[in-house]
């Protein structure tokens, strides 16, 4: 026998759970990808934004710068042309009165005390010191003064000095010389010091924030070298003492500004830091007004502000996804919870309904060669409820008798794949009782995934078995009960005309005669008339016990025919046995001696017989047509009924055999004969 495999234990997992993390992963690279291209936004937005600041701020300091200039230079040449001055410088340097030279103080006085410089001096066009707020000077200018003396008074327009130190004074100044002359007579000029920590120095102070590292610096190129004119934020050194040399390719913010470059920088600064500057140049002058803020102060405080907001997002968007996941879980959770809830309860109904119709279901697992059954199942078998059946097992619980049948019947089904219903008997594990049962199966699954695992129910259906068994009994009984006639209890009509068709064609294939004898009781109405018809019923009883007894020889049948008319139906006797058999009978019925009082002669029950023999080739060659069994049997019937009729008309009590004299005694025959 083949065996078959159960379905598989376990159903193949969710796909939706192999594309989850897939899903997962998918989100949080997008999520992550969008975060990065708004903070990449957000941050060059920003850069824009401090660039643009650090530009404002550079623009507007360099606008201070300018205008500091200018209005020294303003101030400056309205010295030159102020006429007033002039005149009072004339008359002091033709009388050179104390007068004259306090006029002259107090103006450089003014100047001093209202216009903001440090220092005013008259001096001559050699670049002598003659006269300052104080009194008259000794001594001569720096060298830088007066070469921009020299060209002041050739132009006749005031000229500066830039920024620089000397040590007649403690602080960077800035120098200024105003020329004056006498008509076209140069009569020297006015030198205005500006000390630059007072007046220049602040402008670069201007910062719109709270910055720990923003700041400003004027620097010049000088040669190969940046000099620093201003103070700077990170070092001690005095303006105008620090320089750096020019390294045109180290793209340092200063060095890019001394080779030309304006604008925004980026780039290390003096103290090596990495630092985002904006360079401008002053206009008028050779001072280049740098900007800067280190990058990382500028970017990283908003850069961590930025990343705090988008992974804020990010949090926020996670949050939501697993959100969305886990209502999604909790929703998948709740339908597989009704579903299995709806299960167990269609699983109880199946229970129920199981007990109710002793049908379990099993599932044959052929690998391992193990039953795995319903509660039910097991029941009907007689295991514990929820226990397996093996192989083994239920082979030897099957009925010796049923056992090679059972095997069979599964391995053709097995075979060919079809569905298997098998009745059988099994002796039950827990009480060894024998119980029907019926198994309805299928091998393999309507895909065909696994075509040899056996799926099915089993039924008990002894009971249904012991009632059909009984049923068939009773079916029996009574198909034997309609053929024999109640009072006599010898076959009746309807049995003996089966029994004639059945023995003629027996007779038509081996060619033997069938014999009909027909008998009637003589006078049997004056019987009834005399002896009434309970008495007329016991002696036709004993007139069949009588024809059963004489008849004698197997096959032959003896039956009544209807009323007090019996037949004898003799297989394989020619007439002159038929005849014999009927003598023999009539003395048995003799023999009985019932009283007659109203019959024969000798005053008992008698009986006349008519007898009639045919055989089938005999018949076909005289009739010349083969004949079916029903006209056969009539033909039979009809000349040993006229074969009777003679007889009768005989005498009665006599045997009389078929010829074709009958048939003229039939039709002649007055009717108070028959
Ligand atoms: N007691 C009894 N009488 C029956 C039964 N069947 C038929 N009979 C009677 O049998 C009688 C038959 O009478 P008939 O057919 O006239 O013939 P007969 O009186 O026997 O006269 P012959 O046949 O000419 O000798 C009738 O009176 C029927 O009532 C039966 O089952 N029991």
């Amino acid at each position: 026998m083949k065996h078959f495999s159960p379905p598989a234990s376990s159903a193949p997992p969710s796909r939706a759970w192999w594309l989850l993390p897939l899903l997962a992963l998918l989100c949080s690279l997008a999520l992550g990808w969008g975060v990065r291209t708004v903070y990449l936004e957000r941050e060059q937005r920003y850069r824009h934004v401090i660039e643009g600041s650090l530009a404002a701020i550079n623009q507007l300091q360099v606008g201070g710068v300018t205008a500091w200039r200018q209005r020294r230079m303003g101030e400056a040449a309205s010295l030159t042309d102020d006429g007033l001055l002039t005149a009072a410088v004339t008359r002091w340097r033709q009388v050179p009165s104390s007068a004259n030279a306090a006029v002259l103080r107090e103006r450089l006085r003014g100047m001093v005390e209202h216009l903001g410089y440090t220092g005013a001096y008259l001096v001559d066009p050699q670049g002598r010191l003659l006269l300052g707020p104080d009194g008259p000077q000794q001594g001569g200018m720096p060298a830088p003064e007066r070469d921009a003396l020299h060209a002041s008074l050739a132009l006749a327009q005031p000229a500066v000095t830039g920024l620089q130190r000397d040590a007649r004074f403690a602080f960077p100044y800035f120098g200024l010389l105003a020329p004056l002359y006498d008509g076209t007579q140069p009569l020297g000029a006015v030198w205005l010091v500006v000390d630059a920590r007072a007046t220049l120095y602040p402008l670069l102070a201007t910062w719109p924030n709270s910055s720990h590292t923003a700041e400003s610096f004027l620097v010049e190129r000088q040669g190969d070298s940046m000099l620093f004119l201003s103070p700077l934020r990170h070092r001690g050194d005095e303006p105008l003492t620090l320089r750096m040399p020019w390294r045109p390719g180290s793209g340092e913010p200063i060095a890019l500004a001394a080779g030309g470059s304006r604008g925004t920088l980026y780039g290390l600064d003096y103290r090596g830091e990495q630092v985002l500057a904006t360079v401008a140049a002053v206009p008028g002058s050779n001072w280049l007004l740098i900007s800067k803020i280190d990058a990382a102060e500028a970017f990283t405080e908003a850069q961590r502000r930025e990343w705090l907001a988008l992974g804020l997002f990010a949090s926020l968007a996670a949050l939501l996804l697993g959100g969305v996941v886990v209502l999604w879980r909790w929703r998948v959770w709740r339908r597989e919870s009704a579903l299995k809830e709806r299960l167990e309860h269609n699983m109880r109904w199946l229970e129920t309904a199981q007990r109710a119709a002793s049908v379990g279901y099993f599932a044959y697992n052929g690998e391992q060669r193990v039953f795995v059954m319903s509660a039910m199942a097991n029941a009907i078998f007689g295991l514990p409820a929820h226990g397996q059946m093996a192989l083994r097992q239920w082979i030897d619980m099957l009925h010796a008798d049923d056992r090679e049948e059972t095997l069979r019947l599964h391995g053709e089904a097995m075979a060919q794949h079809s569905p298997l219903c098998a009745q059988y008997r099994i002796l039950r594990a827990s009480d060894r009782h024998l119980r029907w049962v019926e198994v309805r199966a299928e091998y393999g699954d309507p895909q065909g995934a696994e075509r040899s695992r056996m799926t099915g129910t089993i039924q008990d259906i002894t009971e249904r078995r012991q009632a059909e068994e009984q049923l068939e009994r009773y079916r029996a009984a009574l198909e034997a009960q309609i053929r024999i006639d109640p009072l006599t209890q010898l076959a009746n009509r309807l049995a003996l005309d089966e029994q004639v068709a059945f023995e003629w064609e027996r007779a038509q294939r081996s060619g033997t005669p069938l014999a009909l004898l027909m008998i009637d009781v003589d006078r049997f109405k004056a019987f009834n008339d005399h002896y009434g018809h309970v008495a007329g019923d016991r002696c036709l009883q004993s007139v069949a016990l009588a024809l059963s007894t004489a008849t004698g020889r197997a096959g032959d049948v003896v039956a009544r025919y209807g009323g007090e008319e019996f037949a004898v139906l003799l297989p394989g006797a020619s007439e002159e046995q038929a005849w014999s058999v009927a003598e023999r009978l009539r003395e048995a019925v003799r023999a009985l001696g019932i009283d007659h009082a109203r019959g024969c002669e000798d005053c008992i029950v008698t009986i006349s017989i008519g007898a009639a023999s045919i055989q089938p080739a005999l018949r076909e060659m005289t009739t010349g047509s083969p004949r079916t069994g029903v006209d056969m049997a009539h033909a039979l019937f009809r000349q040993a009924d006229a074969a009777l009729y003679r007889a009768k008309q005989y005498g009665r009590d006599q045997t009389m055999v078929y010829g074709p004299e009958c048939d003229v005694a039939l039709h002649d025959a007055p009717d108070s004969l028959l």
